[in-house]
């Protein structure tokens, strides 16, 4: 079966100042698949997604979406254009409640009326099971839930690819399977997605593939268990040797 690439890194560089981050990574990810990134502190596993994002700029390297060179597009254009993402440390707006802060996603990212954007922001937060928090304030949410905020404020924008990074860390099992749950369900929606993630039994319940880097360098790449049986994958990310 063929599959079509919605996003493709071509050997994408990336050093501040003497220090290099990530060399000449390249990938692709595919229309309708869960890639999710291992590898230790300090790889380069958020680097990647600041540019994908657009929030940093790539030293060197080409990353185009559906085709389109991304080039100097700004983050909010990037976003429009279908690229939706979470941070490590959740940036609600703390004063808002948690459908003010779905609002505010969608008028930014979507292109949206304001009566399409209530209608939208409404079915957003039933997917996300946020619909009772409606009318809480963002500040006052417990961590499960403000990491489904996090998810819901990159689905408030609509989008056809969506990073997510370290979204389970200090979750109980119980609430992480429900995180999965919700991943899963928002790839049924035809969502592409892309999980940066070092709870490993989340990341494997639904990667589709994975994507392994290593001070900076692509190590591995493939279908989770051969990523997972790989011995220098074994060595570096579980400390286990062949
Ligand atoms: N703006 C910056 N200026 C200088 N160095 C940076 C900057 N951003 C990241 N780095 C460095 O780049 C390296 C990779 O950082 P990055 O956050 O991408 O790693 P990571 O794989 O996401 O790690 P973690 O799993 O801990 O989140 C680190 O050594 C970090 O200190």
């Amino acid at each position: 079966m063929s599959r079509e690439t919605l996003l493709a890194a071509s050997n994408v560089s990336k050093s501040f100042g003497a220090v290099r981050v990530l060399h000449e990574v390249s990938f692709d990810v595919y229309r309708g698949e869960v890639l999710g990134i291992l590898g230790p502190n300090g790889a380069g596993k958020t680097t990647l997604f600041n540019m994908i994002s657009g929030d940093i700029k790539p030293s060197g390297g080409e990353i185009r979406l559906g085709g389109v060179m991304l080039g100097g597009e700004p983050p909010f254009r990037r976003c429009r254009m279908g690229i939706g993402r979470t941070y490590q440390i959740p940036r609600p707006y703390t004063g808002m409640t948690t459908f003010e802060n779905l609002l505010v996603a969608s008028a930014f990212g979507s292109g949206r009326t304001e009566r399409e954007s209530y209608a939208f922001c409404a079915q957003v937060l039933r997917d996300c099971e946020l619909a009772d928090k409606a009318n809480t304030p963002s500040g006052s949410l417990t961590l499960l839930d403000r990491k489904r905020l996090e998810l819901a404020r990159a689905l408030a924008s609509d989008p056809k690819l969506l990073l997510l990074d370290e979204i389970a860390g200090g979750l109980t099992d119980e609430e992480s399977k429900a995180l999965v749950a919700l991943v899963r369900r928002i790839r049924e929606r035809g969502v592409t997605i892309v999980w940066i993630e070092h709870v490993l039994n989340a990341l494997l319940a639904v990667a589709d593939r994975l994507l392994v880097l290593n001070f900076g360098e692509k190590i591995a790449e493939g279908l989770p268990q051969d990523v997972i049986a790989n011995p220098e994958v074994k060595r570096v990310y579980m400390g286990i040797e062949a």
